[in-house]
């Protein structure tokens, strides 16, 4: 098994529905996001020959997605009111709408399906929230 690793940051705002604690109140973090591919054989040929990917493809499409993130405001959908995003739409809060409840275990899966829909061999990734806490997201072989 061959593999590669690459991470990129990004700072955001979030919280937790149904949180019953600190984290259901609106605050930040500096995510740090982890991928690893892996592959079996390495390329046979042209210009990525014995390479799992170019690294440099490789970080491009996972600093692409976390500049999709960064400074927004990650929100669950359905859970603030149409008015309050109308509100914050309108005062220029840059708004990044998700289909689930924020935490850095459905972040993980998010980044790891949006690598993968790029063709890319993910094998893993990590969401770190805080420097010592991390989520991560693989799926069996
Ligand atoms: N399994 C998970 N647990 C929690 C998640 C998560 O995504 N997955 N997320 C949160 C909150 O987002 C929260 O921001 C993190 O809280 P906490 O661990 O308390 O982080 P702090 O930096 O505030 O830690 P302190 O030690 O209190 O400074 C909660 N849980
Ligand atoms: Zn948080």
């Amino acid at each position: 098994m061959y593999g590669l690793k690459t991470e990129s940051s990004f700072d955001a705002s979030h919280f937790l529905t149904d949180y019953h604690g600190k984290c259901e109140n609106l605050h930040g973090h500096r995510w740090r996001v982890v991928a690893y591919l892996e592959v079996e054989h390495l390329q046979e040929e042209g210009t990525c020959k014995d390479m799992v990917v170019d690294f440099g493809e490789f970080k491009a499409e996972l600093r692409a997605l976390t500049e999709r993130l960064d400074h927004h405001f990650i929100v669950e959908e359905g859970s603030l009111a149409p008015d309050t995003l109308t509100c914050l739409e309108r005062e220029g809060f840059a708004l990044f709408i998700v289909p689930f409840r924020t935490t850095a275990e459905n972040l993980a899966k998010w980044f790891f399906d949006a690598l993968a829909e790029r063709g890319l061999p993910v094998a893993q990734v990590e969401v770190y929230e805080t420097p010592n806490n991390c989520a991560y997201y693989r799926e069996q072989r």
